[in-house]
């Protein structure tokens, strides 16, 4: 029997925000990730940047204007980056907890580019938080070279556009581990946004959320179950209200609705939301699941967290 096929999308918690929180986070993550192969699961890992991004950016960017020699890194070069340094960690952590359990498989990064459209109507409007925070005079020459600024708190930081996913650009070498029933890790922080020029492929400044990356990874994959593993067990109606209703299941339908209710914030819950219901409608017989890491075997046992089916 073929085996079934899971999307993991990993989130902040289980990757931690700098180095030595990563290093601690993909370790416990690995052993999650395990239990779902020894439990015969065929899995594809993807995950979110931002943090590790906007690291990565303010080292590069900072060290370059302060030292003649060096040029600034632009954001798709260090998105480029953030996969791989995520893909180094969480590929090393998964390959020894599998030898610890007897499991040997070849476990891969792969780096992979996603299309853009340039007209995209997230240009108009940035959204995606990145790098440190900035005081006033350091915001101001940022938006003197044409970036976006956002206030937060005492100081600013940099807003990017989120485009929408058009095209996973390595899908067939991802596809084929995947056929494989090898561990990948594919579309790190939502894929390096290119925009196509001819044969040319040109890194856009943008960074895609990984929740509809996740998705449209899940849908070319032809996957069983999308999982989102997050910073919570459950979604929630009302969230932010003193009266939250955690959400067992829902079908898309439901999920739609309370998405047009306003249930769900933008940029965090409702692409995880969105991307659930798309994947689901695109095929048959599909499940989306939006949990903790601690609550992710039981939850695909269908115990706990949220289900949409
Ligand atoms: N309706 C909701 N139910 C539960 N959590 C919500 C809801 N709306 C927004 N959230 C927030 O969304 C967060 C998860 O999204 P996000 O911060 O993008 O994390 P991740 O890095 O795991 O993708 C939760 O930790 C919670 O704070
Ligand atoms: N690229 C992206 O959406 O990353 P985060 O999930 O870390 O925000």
């Amino acid at each position: 029997m073929a085996k079934k096929r899971l999307v993991l999308a990993l989130g902040h918690d289980a990757l931690g925000t700098n180095l030595p929180e990563q290093k601690n986070a993909v370790t416990k993550t690995a052993k999650a990730i395990a239990d779902f192969i020894q439990d015969g699961w065929q899995v594809v890992i993807t995950h979110g940047n931002t943090p590790q991004l906007g690291m990565i950016h303010t080292a590069l960017n900072e060290f370059a204007k302060n030292h003649e020699g060096y040029t600034p890194a632009p954001m798709s070069v260090c998105s480029a980056m953030s996969q791989g340094y995520i893909g180094y960690d969480l590929q090393n952590a998964l390959r020894s907890e599998l030898i610890k359990r007897g499991i040997y498989k070849a476990v891969s990064t792969i780096l992979t580019q996603v299309t853009v459209d340039p007209y995209d109507e997230s240009s108009y409007t940035p959204m995606k938080v990145v790098g440190r925070v900035m005081n006033a005079e350091e915001a101001k020459e940022e938006e003197a070279k044409g970036n976006f600024v956002v206030k937060e708190g005492e100081g600013y930081r940099r807003i990017v556009a989120a485009p929408k996913p058009v095209a996973i650009v390595e899908i067939d070498a991802i596809r084929a581990l995947a056929d494989a029933d090898q561990p990948v890790i594919a579309a790190g922080g939502g894929g390096i946004p290119v925009m196509e020029q001819g044969s040319h492929l040109k890194g856009a400044s943008a960074v895609i959320e990984k929740d509809r990356a996740a998705g449209l990874l899940a849908k070319e994959l032809d996957a069983d179950v999308l999982m989102f593993i997050t910073g919570v067990p459950n979604v929630v109606l009302n969230y932010g209200s003193d009266h939250p209703i955690n959400i067992d299941k829902m079908t898309t339908a439901e999920a739609a609705r309370y998405a047009g209710e306003g249930h769900f914030k933008t940029g965090s819950m409702l692409p995880k939301v969105e991307s659930s219901i798309d994947f689901i409608n695109a095929g048959k017989g599909r499940r989306a699941i939006i949990t903790s890491l601690d609550g992710a075997k039981s939850a695909l046992a269908g115990k706990g967290g949220t289900t949409i089916q």
